[in-house]
């Protein structure tokens, strides 16, 4: 039998698609010239400072103490050369988006020089990723090794990206932090945002559904399980209706606090130095230093 020539109907549907009246705000006006964000290249980017980062545990195997300086340059030469592409592809991205009409591309000069700002960064990277891999062995005794925390624990894949990406949130840079925490988020399931500050031995056990808000702010020695929400509890509207953007609404963890796993704690609170919060509670409310909170006992049973 043959196929009925449906040409006709797929015009009509091309015809529909691109009317401009029809996009509903969908349609990106990408100028020419301008480079693209790229999922394959940013990719690379978390794959090469993983590498970096992590010598001997991502990237090229057999790494020795004489080579290692051969095998760092190597990838902190592509390192440089694809974040430069892609941080400008990123301010492009953010003129585009702003609407605001501009004949000038970002320059890759400034781009190069965002790239160097965030390549210097790199050893203190490590440093403050090396208290996250002790804080996720001592604080799982299913850990053998710090070798098994860098190349098995979710933790360490969803902060790495996100200590890379917050580096260059911080840089002001558009899209393209997002877009590296999302990677994460997606291999992980551990969803922190980059605006989000975190300080150092930070861990999550297991990880799955964790949530981290883009205002959060996060002390030193801080630990969470599996499910855990820090979250906002209402956001402003403006005279349109429209979300206030950029206001402090996910809570503060102060010091050494352990939230337990599927506890959701929302809004703009304080839970105190050394507070342990519960499995499975909805916290709302400042916690004081030092209290444990945890699910009340139904008095019926
Ligand atoms: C984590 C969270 O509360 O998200 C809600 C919303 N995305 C916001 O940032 O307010």
């Amino acid at each position: 039998m043959n196929t009925p020539d449906y040409t006709h109907v797929l015009t009509q549907v091309v015809d529909k698609l691109s009317d401009s009246n029809s996009f509903g705000g969908l349609f990106h006006q990408h100028k020419d010239g301008d480079p693209l964000p790229s999922g394959k290249s940013l990719y690379r980017i978390v794959e090469l400072s993983r590498a970096i980062l992590f010598p001997g545990y991502f990237g090229t195997p057999n790494l020795h103490t004489h080579t290692i300086h051969y095998h760092i340059g190597v990838d902190i030469e592509e390192l440089f050369t694809l974040l430069t592409e892609q941080i400008q592809a990123g301010l492009c991205f953010g003129v585009e988006s702003s609407g605001m009409a501009t004949s000038d591309t970002p320059c890759r000069e400034t781009a190069a020089k965002l790239a160097i700002q965030f390549i210097s960064r790199l050893p203190e990277l490590r440093q403050i990723l090396a208290t996250d891999v002790e804080a996720a062995y001592y604080g799982d005794p299913a850990a053998n090794s710090f070798g098994e925390i860098i190349c098995c624990y979710p933790i360490i894949r969803a902060i790495t990206n996100y200590r890379i990406a917050h580096e260059l949130y911080l840089l002001n840079i558009p899209l393209i932090p997002r877009i590296i925490t999302e990677m994460a988020h997606s291999e992980t399931g551990i969803d922190i945002h980059p605006g989000a500050c975190i300080g150092h031995h930070f861990t999550i056990d297991h990880g799955t559904g964790v949530v981290i808000g883009a205002t959060c702010i996060i002390g030193n020695h801080v630990k969470l399980y599996q499910g855990v929400t820090l979250g906002a509890k209402s956001f402003p509207l403006d005279e349109n209706g429209n979300p206030i953007k950029g206001i402090p609404r996910h809570p503060i963890l102060e010091d050494d606090v352990i939230v337990y796993s599927n506890a959701t704690i929302l809004g703009r609170i304080t839970i105190g130095k050394g507070a342990t919060i519960g499995g499975n509670i909805w916290v709302t409310e400042d916690v004081p230093a030092g209290a444990r909170i945890v699910q009340r006992k139904n008095s019926q049973t």
